[in-house]
Formats: structure tokens, sequence, C-alpha cells
């Protein structure tokens, strides 16, 4: 019986095909599996560049392509394509295998010989070379083999690279776009995902490199698998991960591990596999969390596109970090009564008036929240220990003790009261948890971590056991939307040595990407872990229109544009759930929600109450847009005024480390924002632009 491995591009195609046409291709399969000789279904094609290359018939318009072993019974399919397509593209491709990865991979002989002789001929007339900076013996370690080291010496410039990428050899050619873009060999090495290994592969041996499987190729075993790869092709680009993406997802770590990157580099898509790959473990149950309900509603979806998990689906929770503290907090002391933020506000105004302290609001709310609750402080001697790095203000020991006093008494009050807040419901529920020897959790994914509190992490370490895969990280400091900075370490999650970076983005352009880069070019951004993170290496290898920058006269004329451009995207054909308008405020996405609403376009305001609305374009705020994505996105309102917002930032006389940090913050809001957009990215504002936006307009 013949064994089969099926090829990502297979079931890309497959997914693609009329259903009756899917039929047939399993029916065809399937015999071809079971036939003795198998050979007899399958036809050589004639002037092939690979000897191994046929050509199987699904029906009359169809033909699947097959590389067949020389010798043994281990067959690959390649593509479905229309009849002529199909031995044209089997003519023209040779398979071969990766020195660096020992995977197989597939490039288009004949265009490289066509284009190869006319680059040689245009490079002799220029001096400079793209990858002069890296020697031969480099890339070939990297996997670059003879053939595309000599194309390679030839190119110039990265447009004639990004041309080429249609008949390189798929990973031989990442690994010249990252080199291109900057990324030095280690960490394109690292990128890679290779193993270095003490034998060579052999790279003739393409059996052997089926075999060994890799991140393109699934090998089926016998016919209900087959039926299994079958009926999830539709979320099967799910399942053929980037080898760097694939070894977080589903690598085995003896403790925590992160996963950073920049937007649209995949993060979610790595903590979802990873989620389901530890619930199909079975080792114990897994809580999927971060901090927003708009974005654990995502993630509960992109879960149901993996596989099904069977009875083991209901060993993952999906749940905001907020509601996990409440379900702790409830089963032992209750339902907890809340106050809302502006009851706090008033309650810091009571405690300054009574002690007559000249601190602010603002101030001493954040003076609780990092240092007081985020070290856990609960006494005078701990507040004067106490480090303040993150703040910039700085106290006195006097100072300290006026400070303590209103902490004392703010928390004295709340529980006069009986009332608590998000933060003190989740110190509680940590501290019941961190008492506890048995843990509600066996792992804990947690997306979006840039954004949690030290509270929120306690909770989460408290959660499971420090063991093997017990957290899993993944965020980008780059994108952080509040001001909480933490060092995981200090919080009892060590990740030194088990983190690693993505840089391929691909949601956005690279017209899109490279110009909310701009945006953050020079900012000194932490990394959570005693270091710096950086833009370096970002890349997006589709290319699209330029973002469309807009000022205009006033507010009015500012949504009468706003509206003419939905109405070009959906002459274009996008359809209007795949629009998404971002503003500052939510008062500014109101109005918006209001003039597009008068002017018929159908809109929905992304927030906690309302449910969710097909066909409508979503307007949200730059907060909710977090984690979320869309063809076309219009920022609108961008004026300096609205961005950075006033209320947002510290004044720099109160405490200038604040006010650095809020203008930071505020500066990634709008990257994050930006960067929600697939295709287009319309910015608009009225007078004078943002700040951040003149450093690249
Ligand atoms: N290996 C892959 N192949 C194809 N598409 C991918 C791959 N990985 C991720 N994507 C797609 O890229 C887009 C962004 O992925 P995802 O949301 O996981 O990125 P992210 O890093 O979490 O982004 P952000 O930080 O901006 O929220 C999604 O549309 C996802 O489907």
């Amino acid at each position: 019986m013949a064994r089969l491995a099926i090829h990502a591009d297979f079931m890309q195609e497959y997914a693609r095909l009329e259903r009756s046409v899917q039929t047939k291709v399993i029916e065809v399969l399937d015999r071809f599996r079971q036939a003795t000789h198998t050979g007899r279904h399958l036809e050589r094609v004639g002037n092939a560049r690979d000897r191994r290359m046929h050509t199987i018939r699904i029906d009359l318009f169809w033909r699947g392509v097959v590389l067949a072993p020389e010798r043994g019974d281990l067959y690959t399919l390649l593509r479905v394509l229309p009849h002529d397509d199909a031995y044209t593209w089997a003519v023209r491709h040779r398979a071969s295998v990766n020195s660096a990865t020992g995977s197989i991979e597939l490039r288009d002989v004949a265009a490289i010989d066509a284009t190869y002789p006319e680059l040689s001929r245009m490079a002799e007339r220029r001096p400079e070379r793209l990858f002069a900076q890296v020697n031969d013996a480099d890339l070939g370690r990297l996997g670059i083999d003879d053939q595309t080291l000599a194309f390679a010496r030839t190119l110039t410039d990265v447009l004639t690279l990004e041309a080429s990428k249609a008949f390189l050899p798929e990973r031989q050619w990442e690994v010249l776009y990252g080199l291109a873009a900057g990324m030095t060999v280690e960490s394109v090495w690292t990128e890679l995902g290779a193993v270095a290994t003490a034998e060579p592969y052999d790279t003739d041996d393409v059996v052997a490199a089926v075999e060994r499987g890799g991140d393109r190729l699934v090998l089926v075993n016998g016919p209900d698998e087959l039926m299994k790869v079958f009926q999830e092709s539709l979320a099967h680009w799910r399942i053929y991960l980037h080898p760097t993406q694939h070894r977080m997802a589903y690598g085995s770590f003896s403790g925590s591990a992160r996963v950073t990157g920049g937007p649209g580099t995949g993060k979610t898509v790595v903590a979802l596999h990873r989620a389901h790959h530890l619930a199909a473990g079975g080792v114990g149950r897994v809580l999927v969390t971060t901090f927003t309900s708009t974005l654990t509603d995502s993630l509960q979806e992109g879960l149901r596109q993996l596989p099904d998990l069977g009875p083991r689906e209901s060993h993952v929770d999906v749940q905001t970090i907020d509601s996990l503290a409440h379900r702790i907090f409830a089963e032992t002391h209750g339902r907890p009564t809340m106050i809302d933020a502006q009851e706090q506000q008033n309650l810091w105004r009571d405690v300054i008036t009574t002690l007559s302290l000249p601190f602010s609001e603002a101030f001493l709310a954040e003076e609780w929240r990092q240092v007081v609750l985020g070290q856990q402080v609960l006494d005078a001697q701990g507040y004067l220990r106490a480090k303040r790095d993150g703040r910039g203000r700085k106290l006195g020991n006097i100072q300290k003790a006026l400070v303590w006093q209103a902490m004392h008494e703010f928390t004295e009050e709340l529980r006069r009261r009986r009332v608590h807040t998000y933060e003190t419901v989740c110190a509680a529920a940590a501290a019941i948890l961190a008492g506890r020897a048995d843990k509600p959790y066996r792992h804990v994914i947690v997306d979006e971590a840039q954004d949690l509190n030290p509270m929120q992490w306690r909770l989460l370490r408290a959660a499971v056991p420090v063991a093997s895969n017990d957290l899993f990280i993944a965020g980008d400091t780059h994108q952080r939307i509040y001001q909480h900075r933490v060092t995981l370490r200090e919080l009892g999650v060590q990740i030194t040595g088990r983190s690693t970076r993505l840089t391929v983005n691909y949601r956005t352009t690279a017209e899109i990407l490279a110009w909310s880069l701009g945006m953050l070019r020079g900012e000194r951004i932490d990394d959570m872990d005693d270091g710096l993170e950086t833009i370096a290496g970002y890349r997006s290898q589709v290319h699209g229109a330029m973002p469309v920058l807009a000022g205009h006269s006033s507010r009015t004329v500012e949504l009468a544009e706003l509206c003419s451009v939905i109405e070009e995207w959906h002459a274009a054909g996008v359809k209007p759930e795949e629009i998404g308008i971002a503003t500052r405020s939510k008062l500014a996405g109101e109005g918006v929600r209001d003039s597009l609403a008068t002017a018929g376009v159908p809109v929905r305001l992304l927030d906690r109450k309302t449910p969710p609305a097909p066909d409508a374009v979503s307007v949200g705020t730059m907060h909710r847009m977090k984690g979320l994505e869309f063809r076309c996105v219009a920022v609108v309102g961008v004026r300096d005024q609205q961005m950075p917002l006033q209320p947002a930032v510290t004044p720099e006389s109160e405490d200038e480390v604040a006010h650095r940090h809020d203008l930071q913050r505020e500066r990634c809001l709008l990257f994050v924002a930006c960067t929600r957009a697939r295709e287009q990215l319309y910015v608009s504002w009225t007078g004078t632009p943002s700040r951040f936006l003149t450093a690249v307009q």
C-alpha cells in the first residue's frame, strides 16, 4: 500500500475546489493509496526538469501533480491544478532537499534558467551587490545551494529579490529576504528553525526528506488520517506554520516560554496552536487568556477553526483575566461589589483633602497600582524599601510617609465600604491561588501580554504549578497601550533562553508596515526581561498601496471624506465587515458611527455592550482595535490635540518619566491602530496633524 505525503500548496488548492471535485480528489487518492501497482495510475511528464514529476487524473479537467520516488512507495502530492497548468508546472519544477533544514523544497528551474543570464549581464554593469556583506560559507550554512547562490550573487537590489520569490526555493528565498532586511546570519539561522546535525543532510535523498516531514508536508498514515487531513483543509494554513512559529507552538519547554514579534507576525496564531497542542496532550486543563472580552471572543473563534479536540474541548477555558479573578474571588468570598474609575477618583480626592496632601489623584492612584499593589507592599516599612524605578517623581522619606498615609487611608476606606476595584479583586484572587497546592490549570497561554498589570501576572503565576510548559506568553511591547511595565523575572516568571521573536508580518503590506514602523523609529522600548525590544528585521512579503494621509478643513469635511473613502473601498469589492475605523476616544467613535449611519453606511460600535453585527463597518477606539484586523482601516481624528490625548498624558512638570511613558504609549496606540490594516490604510485629521505623523509624512 502506498504512503502519501501532502504538500501545503496541494491543500491550499484543494480548499478552493468545488465540493464535487474535492470528493473526487479523495476518491482518487484513496484508490491510488490502496492499489498494488500504484505507478499504473500515474502519468510520467515528458521533458520534465525533474524525472520524478508525474500527474494523476482527478477528472476530465483536473490533475494532481505527484512526486513519485525512484525507489520505495512514498508519494508526495504537490499541486492540484487544471490539466494544462498541471503539466506546465510539472515540466518547470524540481524538488530538492534543503541542506540546513533537511526538508523538501521546490523551485521553478525554468524561470531561474530564463532570468539568470539577464541578471548576470545587468550585474556586470553595477558594482554593488545585495549580499556583499555575507560570505559563501555563511550562505551555505543557511541552506543556500549552488544554484541559488549563483543567482543571489547577481542581485543588486531588494526589488529583484522580491520578484524572484515566485521561483526560488521557498526557505532559501526567506533566508535571503531576512538577510536583505538587515538580519544577522545568526538570527536568520535561529528563525530558520534549522538544527545543526552531526551528519549533513543528504541533499539528493528526497524520500528521506519527505519522511522527515517538516512544516510544509503532512504524512498520512491511513484512510482515516487522509479523510481527517482533507476535512480540516480549510483551516490548513494554520497547520503549515513557519518553522519558527511551529517550534514555539509545538516545542516542549522546561519552564515558561514567550513569543514576541511585531504586529501581524502570527503570535496569536502560535498561541492558539499551542493551546490546542497542550489540550490535545491531555496533561491537564489549559487557560487561554488576555485582557479584553473583544480579544477573548476572537481567541475563541480562532480555536474553533483548529481541528476538533473531542472530549478534550472541555479542558480549555478561554476567558479574560478579570473574569478569572472574579471567579476565584467569588468561590471564596462571594461576589465582590465593585466601584468604578470615577468613584475611585472621588475617593482619592477625599483622601487628599482630608490629609491636605500635595499630590494629585492620578499620581496617588498610579503609585498605589504600580508600587503598593505591584510589589505587594503591606506596611510603611515595606513602602520605604519598595523599588520606584519606573516612577519619575522622586520622594524623600517624609514624602513617602505622607504617601503611605494616603495609601493606608484609601485601602481602609475600600474595606470600610466593602467595595473592590479590579486590582484588589485580582490581588485577592492571586493570594487565594498562591495558597493552594491544587492549581486550577496545568498550562496558561496569555495573549497581548505586554498590557498585563503586576496583579494579573501574579494571578496567572499562581494559577499554574511551576513546571515545564506552565506559562506561554505572546506579546509585543511595541504595542503596549496601557501603562503597565513589569519585569517578568520579578513576578516569578522566568523566560530567559526560552523567548523567540517572529519577524515576518503576514497581515500588512510592506508599504503600510514600513510607514507605521517609521512612527516608532528611535523609541526605546523595554522587552519585559531587563533588555530593549527592537524593530530590526520586521518585514512583509506582500506589496500594496501606500497609506493615504489627508488633512481637512473641518470635522464635517473629514467625516464626509471618510464616507467617500468607504464608498470607494466598497466599489472596489471590499465588504463592510472588512472595514475598520479607529478613533482615539469613545466619544469621537460615537460621532463617526452617527454620521456614517446618517449617510446610510451599515455600521456597528466595537464595545462590550454592542453585539457583533455581520455586514457592518466596525467603528472602535484604538484600544478596542487591539488584536483585530481588517482589509481596510481608516484612522480618523488624528489631530495634535487628540493624539496624544491631552488628559491621558501626565504633565512634564508633575512627573517627567510618567510624561515620557505616556507619550510613548500614545504613539504605540496609533501604531497599533494603523497596523490593523491588511491592504489599505487611510489616516485623516483636521487642523494640525498629530506630532506622531509629522515624522512619517
Ligand atoms: N504562517 C502563516 N501563514 C499565513 N498566514 C499567517 C501565518 N501566521 C499568521 N498568519 C496570519 O497573519 C495575520 C496576523 O496573525 P496574528 O493575529 O496571529 O498576528 P499577531 O502577531 O498576534 O498580531 P498583533 O500583534 O498585531 O495582534 C492573521 O491573519 C493570520 O491568519
